[in-house]
């Protein structure tokens, strides 16, 4: 029994290229975006992972990135769409330009914003709120799946998955300031029988 779960945030949105802030709103890929997502498939064949489940959020970007790997894949999923997957809701900075953000509110308080466990951006989710709806998700709907053996493939967002891998590795508050996920890698976790994490692979370069 391999126990997998796999990771991924999406291949890179029209948004992302824009440099907006996108959070709850529902870009598709760019054309970028399209190949980092069906590339995402291809490490993942290499591996000969196959799944049982697959889960993806409520957003068109992250659901398309998993069709496309599935695809490369080759296999039919049953998947599962939640909510409680989406992208932290940026709030009232959602649409604007994040150098525009940068040069009205300063670098500092804008990577507060980005990338800070507990502060919110205004109106919207702290890292924090986000892990509040992403891990109970996790724990009732994909864990289980994960542990009974089933191969997990999860396609969703940067925030998101900040938040989930937070707690699988274990980081600090401070230690997941530093964490950027790169769009369309794999992430690949084999856990142990008790749901604790045996091993942690990043499928790059
Ligand atoms: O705009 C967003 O929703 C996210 C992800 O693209 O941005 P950030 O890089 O600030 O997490």
């Amino acid at each position: 029994m391999t126990r997998t779960l796999v990771l991924v945030r999406h291949g890179q949105s029209d948004w992302n290229l824009k440099n907006l802030f996108t959070g709850w709103k529902d870009p598709d890929l760019s054309e970028k975006g399209v190949e980092e997502a069906r590339l995402a498939g291809r490490r993942i064949r290499e591996r000969g992972l196959s799944f049982g489940t697959a889960f993806t959020s409520e957003l068109t970007r992250a659901q398309h990135t998993l069709k496309l790997m599935l695809e490369e894949l080759g296999q039919d999923v049953p998947t599962t769409r939640n909510i409680a997957l989406n992208e932290r809701d940026y709030g009232d900075l959602t649409g604007l330009n994040k150098d525009d953000a940068r040069a009205k509110w300063g670098e500092e308080q804008v990577h507060v914003w980005r990338r800070s466990y507990d502060i919110a951006p205004p109106g919207g989710e702290s890292l924090r709120d986000t892990g509040a709806r992403v891990w109970p998700y996790y724990i009732h709907h994909i864990q289980p799946k994960v542990l009974s053996g089933g191969n997990v493939l999860v396609a969703a967002h940067g925030n998101s998955l900040r938040a989930l891998i937070m707690a699988l590795d274990g980081l600090t508050p401070d230690e997941i300031v530093a964490r950027e996920l790169a769009t369309g890698v794999p992430i690949v976790y084999r856990l142990n029988e008790d749901s604790t994490v045996a091993e942690k692979t990043v499928l790059e370069g």
